[in-house]
């Protein structure tokens, strides 16, 4: 499979070339260039599989330059029991007999959804890094998920070193715990004096200085990179078959959404061939994305617009992988799409009313809502009330919203996206008691914090990044 981007270069190569890139070279986000759909025969065949097979058939078609032994035993080493804690590794539950699921993404070693793309990240780069006999710095960027998932993953891989940007003072006590804790030699957290979009444009500048990012093999670990969208897709199907139905029939998903990548990967799934029906992009109060969903225009708040909530992995204005998503609805049209993106970057609106494109959007199956804070403590109590269920504030966004667009007789999958063990405060709020936390987490606030505060300034950012990597060299 080639691979080509947003933007416009068509020939970015294949899958292990656009997995250590990151972004491509003209700013813009890796795509394959056609995207392989399963037959109604084909989809029955993969029903009952494994989730480390199941992967590998999901996969495969968009990788074909690991050989396949390779390929095998890498999913089968990412997805195990032992770090999922559970043999189904994205177990589906029922909330009684309401007709709604909760999918579980988030029980592995950081609690959130991420682990199950990034630990995937962790086996290929150490896979791919090795064979080539190179090493990679990747830069990242984090609202609390994405940093903890990525360093976990990436704990003890010689060819790897991980600086992470986070917003300063914007994370809970435990996610800030999670990735400040770590003392590692390969570990650089970065606390930006800024917010999550702050953070992930500078990612971006960072990127754009191309005989920097050559120089110090600057790589990716957001779901900018091609890699985590693909692996996101997996669960999707395995929830899919664990709703048992019958060949053909609908189900629909909500998907808590913030940088889109998730519902991105959904997405994937269901060009893929996949039933889905409707995907419900849920929205905190920065929802952006639910006003595109509801009136055809996109227009991104500036940082100073975006709110501080009570489900702050979703504080995010800009979503990078709506690049993806509007390239994808123009029937790849590069040149349409980076001229919408760089309008957005702009800060102007992108306006689709009354234009084909908005008929493509409206035929993707993609819908949009909002959840305010009030919605999510609501939300947690009466699930955990009607279901004996606690979830957390991500996944509580998801569940309102996914009522909205309940359809008789269509089973709802939502995303759990998170541990409530992350977020305790507002669960407490929610319940008045706080949630269970795994044991390995006992007291992890009271670990010294390894950090660095930054201002939001890319110089500053590369200098940082030259003087660790000199240090670590000499060290
Ligand atoms: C707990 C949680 N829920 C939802 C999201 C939003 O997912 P996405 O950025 O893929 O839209 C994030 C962050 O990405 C998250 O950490
Ligand atoms: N919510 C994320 C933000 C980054 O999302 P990503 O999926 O693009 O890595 C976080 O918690 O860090």
């Amino acid at each position: 499979m080639k691979y080509v981007s947003t933007r416009g270069i068509t020939t970015l190569g294949r899958f292990t070339d656009v997995l250590l890139m990151g972004l491509a070279p003209d700013g813009g986000l890796a795509m394959p260039e056609r995207v392989p759909t399963f037959s109604a025969q084909e989809l029955e065949g993969l029903r009952h599989l494994e989730y480390p097979d199941l992967a590998y058939r999901i996969m495969r078609p968009f990788i074909d330059d690991v050989p396949d032994a390779d390929l095998r035993r890498i999913l089968r080493d990412t997805y195990t029991p032992a770090v999922f804690h559970s043999k189904d590794i994205t177990p589906l539950t029922p909330l009684g007999s309401s007709g709604l699921y909760l999918l579980e993404l988030s029980n592995g070693p950081s609690l959130a959804f991420k682990d199950v793309a990034m630990q995937f990240l962790g086996h290929m780069f150490e896979y791919v890094l090795e064979a080539r006999g190179e090493h990679l710095n990747i830069l990242g960027a984090t609202s609390g998920d994405t940093g903890s998932a990525a360093e976990y993953a990436m704990l003890g891989k010689g060819r790897v070193n991980v600086f992470m940007l986070s917003p300063h003072g914007r994370m809970s006590a435990f996610q800030q715990a999670q990735m400040y804790s770590l003392a590692e030699p390969n570990i650089f957290n970065i606390a930006l004096q800024g917010v999550f979009d702050d953070c992930q444009d500078l990612v971006k500048a960072v990127n754009a200085d191309h005989g920097f990012k050559a120089r110090f093999d600057i790589g990716a670990v957001n779901s900018i990179n091609w890699a985590r969208v693909l692996a996101q897709a997996v669960y999707y199907f395995k929830a899919y078959f664990a709703l048992n139905l019958p060949a053909g029939a609908e189900a629909d998903f909500s998907v808590p959404s913030g940088n889109f990548g998730n519902v991105f990967a959904g997405y994937l799934a269901r060009r893929m061939g996949l039933p889905i029906g409707q995907l419900i992009v849920a929205s905190n109060e920065n929802d952006v994305l639910h006003e595109f969903f509801s009136t055809g225009v996109y227009h991104v708040r500036p940082a100073e617009r975006v709110a501080a909530t009570s489900s702050p992995s979703m504080d995010i204005g800009k979503a990078s992988n709506f690049e993806r998503y509007l390239y994808a609805i123009t029937g790849n049209d590069a040149p349409q799409t980076h001229g919408w993106w760089g309008e957005v970057g702009q800060g102007r609106p992108v306006d689709l009313r009354g234009t084909p494109h908005w008929d493509a959007v409206k035929a993707s199956g993609l819908r949009g809502g909002r959840s305010t804070h009030a919605d999510r403590l609501n939300t947690i109590r009466r699930l955990d009330q009607t279901y004996g269920r606690l979830i957390d504030p991500h996944t509580a966004d998801g569940v309102l919203v996914g009522e909205v667009y309940r359809r008789p007789g269509v089973p709802m999958v939502c995303l759990e996206t998170a541990l409530p063990a992350k977020f305790e405060e507002t669960v407490q709020e929610a319940v008045g008691r706080l949630p269970e936390r795994p044991e390995r987490f006992e007291g992890i606030e009271r670990l010294d914090k390894h950090f660095d505060v930054l201002p939001n300034d890319v110089e500053t950012l590369k200098a940082y990044i030259a003087q660790k990597l000199a240090g670590r060299a000499q060290g």
